[in-house]
């Protein structure tokens, strides 16, 4: 594949916070990505299920910049923040330093513990990375991302290694901050039940390319005991080649 360096720089106006046409991305001549489309409405939560390996991540680090390697056409909001799995703090830094890293100009501390009060973290903000438990780190990776205020927050399985309880209040976090902040989020996650109780709608990435997409038109607070909400729990695990799950939770993950 010819390859060329294209900036996902351009700013997206109206009701699209993301616009991608015939994105495709190699490695080693084999496409992971191969002429996908997507759009992501403005303020619109979007969960993107899919296999282990079919690109979510990949998809992710070209939507927020971080590899240009690409052919095709993204657009994407100038202010965009994304998180991972892994919080990335650096470990010299402490907890409030980490929140203003990479920021343009020289940004107060005030700033940082403002950020860091929206995630219930203002106590830490003098804190080492080190001294941080799971949880509170992955608040410092949000704050992080909220601090930039963007339109876009791109989520990389941000849950994914928090115990049950730590997750669940990280996802109800995140649902709060997405209702005040009004930002378009994108979250790469294996569960589906999460991306039913979180998003607006669902997108499965297979062979390269959104296979499948459906709205989650139900109101929230979401319940898992709700039938609307197990019917579409059932479809996703189905696109997503996963047996009806068993009633444990835990057990709703692609593989
Ligand atoms: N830098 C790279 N060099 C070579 N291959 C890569 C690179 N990054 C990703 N890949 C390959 O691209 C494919 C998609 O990887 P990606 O991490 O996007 O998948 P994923 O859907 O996010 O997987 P998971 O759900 O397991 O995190 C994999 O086969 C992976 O090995």
């Amino acid at each position: 594949m010819a390859t060329h360096l294209q900036g996902p720089v351009t700013p997206v106006n109206g009701a699209d916070a993301v616009r991608v046409t015939g994105l495709t991305r190699a490695f080693g001549g084999q496409p992971v990505i191969d002429h996908l489309d997507l759009t992501l409405r403005a303020g619109e939560f979007t969960a993107l299920l899919g296999r282990s390996g079919c690109g979510k991540s990949t998809l992710l680090r070209v939507l927020a910049g971080l590899d240009r390697d690409i052919e095709g056409s993204v657009l994407v909001p100038k202010r965009r923040a994304v998180a991972f799995q892994s919080p990335r703090l650096m470990p010299w830094k402490r907890v409030w330093r980490n929140v203003l890293l990479g920021l343009d100009g020289k940004p107060d501390r005030a700033v940082a513990e403002e950020a860091l009060a929206e995630v219930g973290l203002a106590h830490r903000s003098g804190a080492w990375p080190k001294t941080l438990s799971g949880g509170e780190a992955q608040r410092a990776s949000l704050a992080r991302a909220l601090v930039r205020e963007p339109d876009l927050l791109l989520l990389d399985e941000p849950f994914g290694a928090l115990d049950a309880l730590t997750r669940i209040k990280a996802q109800q976090l995140v649902a709060e901050l997405w209702q005040r902040r009004g930002c378009a989020v994108l979250l790469v996650t294996h569960d589906v039940e999460e991306a039913l109780l979180l998003a607006d709608r669902a997108l499965v990435m297979r062979d390269g390319v959104i296979a499948y997409e459906t709205p989650i038109a139900l109101d929230r607070p979401r319940s898992v005991g709700d039938p609307a909400f197990a019917a579409l729990r059932t479809r996703l695990l189905t696109e997503l080649g996963v047996d009806e799950p068993a009633a444990t939770p835990g057990t709703n993950r692609a593989a």
